[in-house]
Parts: structure tokens; C-alpha cells; sequence
């Protein structure tokens, strides 16, 4: 099953700039796949179209068979929760403890209280935080930051996980650490597009690898056509 496909998709900020160009590609149920790139090749833009913090100029991004262009609203704190978001610097709320941090986007879901706490301790446990619930993200090392992050994207059990650059700020054993957790993902049904300009770290993961050159897709290479370290 496709849970993710672009159609065609072009992408032109206002100024002028082409971001994206007639870019296509699927991805399916409980894949887990990169999406690689020198900087401004589009990786961002390409990621924020599918949260919906930018809308195509042309061409369709279709979740699980649903046009986002007909996404409005509503409908689009909808969408949010079947796609969990991580980013590079994190945004955690400093002032917030690690279990508010990760509850965050079920309270947001009117859910009732006893279920947050079930959900957020699960998830915690899951990333190794169960004993830093109580903790403030300033009292956190940079790996456990991240890992709050990649706790409060996946609590909701979001239909697809997309990160960019979550490793960006991490040293090589972390960056490892992080990767293995998004790895565990796809078993649980959580597809899995990661967007890092760190071609050993992508080429080390053995996963299907999408490459961006100035907004166009120039590769698809499968796992086991990937060249070795
Ligand atoms: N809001 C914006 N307004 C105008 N141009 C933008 C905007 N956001 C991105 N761009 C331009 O679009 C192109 C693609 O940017 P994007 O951030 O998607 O690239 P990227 O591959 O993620 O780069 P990096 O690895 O440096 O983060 C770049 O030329 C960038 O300058």
C-alpha cells in the first residue's frame, strides 16, 4: 500500500525561486527511506509540502489517497496528526517538562488524561527516557533532546514520520543511536522519510536513498544498489 505519493510536483517561492521541479515519487506503507541533497536542493521544501507548511505551485502530493491541495482548514490540524514531524533544533518548550514536551500533541486532541499518561510513558520508555519525564529539555544532553523530539512526533502513532536533518547537531555514536530508533519505526506501521545532506550516515543505513539536485529528482537507488562505505 502507498501511503505517500508526489505527482509531478513543482514548487516556486514567491521571489521567484524554483525549489522543487515536476518532482515524483511513491512511498509505501512501512518504508523507510532518505532523502539526500546538497544545501538548497529542496530537501526542506519537500518535507514542509507534506506537513503542509508550504503548498505546491503545480502537481499533487497525495496521503494515504487523499489530495492535500483539498486539505484546508479544519482539516489540516487533521492531517498533523497522522504525520509526526521532527526537526534539527528540536523546538521543544524549555520552560515544559520532557513528559508535557511529548504530551503536548495529545492534549491538543482533547484526549482524555489517563490515556496521555499511558501514551507519553510508552513512548518515553520506548526512546529510553523513562526516568527524565520529570526533567526540563535545558537539563537534557543534545541526544536525549532529540530523542524528546522523536517521542512527541510518534506518540500520536502518526501514519508516516518525516525528520529533517534530525542528526545535525549530534556526534557520529548519537547520530548511529538516533537512526537505529527511526529504524524500529516501520515495524510498528510508522513510515519513515529522513531528510540529511550526511551521505556516509545515509549510505551506512542501507535504506532506499530519493537524491535531490536543484529541486529535481535525479535518483532513486534501491538499498542494494547503494555503493559500501
Ligand atoms: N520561504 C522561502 N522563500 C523563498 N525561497 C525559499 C524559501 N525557502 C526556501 N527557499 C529556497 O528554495 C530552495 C530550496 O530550499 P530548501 O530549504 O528546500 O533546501 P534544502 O535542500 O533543505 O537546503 P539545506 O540542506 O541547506 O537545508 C533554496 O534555493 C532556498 O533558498
Amino acid at each position: 500500500m502507498t501511503v505517500l505519493r508526489f505527482d509531478n510536483v513543482s514548487k516556486q517561492y514567491a521571489g521567484g525561486r524554483v525549489a522543487l521541479a515536476d518532482v515524483s515519487f511513491a512511498v509505501g506503507s512501512g518504508e523507510m527511506l532518505f532523502l539526500t541533497g546538497h544545501s538548497g536542493a529542496g530537501k526542506s521544501t519537500l518535507l514542509k509540502l507534506i506537513h503542509l507548511a508550504e503548498r505546491p505551485s503545480r502537481g499533487a502530493v497525495v496521503f494515504n489517497e487523499r489530495n492535500l491541495l483539498k486539505v484546508r482548514g479544519r482539516r489540516v490540524a487533521l492531517h498533523r496528526r497522522e504525520v509526526g514531524v521532527v526537526f534539527q533544533d528540536h523546538r521543544l518548550l524549555t520552560d515544559r517538562s520532557v513528559f508535557d514536551n511529548v504530551a503536548l500533541p495529545l492534549i491538543l486532541r482533547g484526549q482524555r488524561r489517563g490515556e496521555i499518561g499511558k501514551r507519553v510513558r510508552s513512548a518515553l520508555e520506548r526512546l529510553g527516557l523513562g526516568d527524565r519525564e520529570q526533567s526540563l529539555p535545558t537539563q537534557l544532553s543534545a541526544g536525549e533532546q532529540q530523542r524528546v523530539g522523536i517521542a512527541r512526533a510518534v506518540v500520536g502513532e502518526p501514519r508516516l514520520l518525516v525528520a529533517d536533518e534530525p542528526t545535525g547537531n549530534l556526534d557520529p555514536t548519537l547520530s548511529a543511536e538516533i537512526m537505529a530508533l527511526f529504524a524500529s519505526l516501520p515495524e510498528r506501521g510508522t513510515s519513515v522519510l529522513i531528510a540529511s545532506h550526511d551521505l556516509g550516515l545515509v549510505k551506512r543505513m542501507r535504506k532506499r536513498v530519493l537524491v535531490l539536485d536543484h529541486g529535481s529528482l535525479v535518483d532513486d537507488i534501491a538499498p542494494e544498489d547503494l555503493a559500501d562505505e
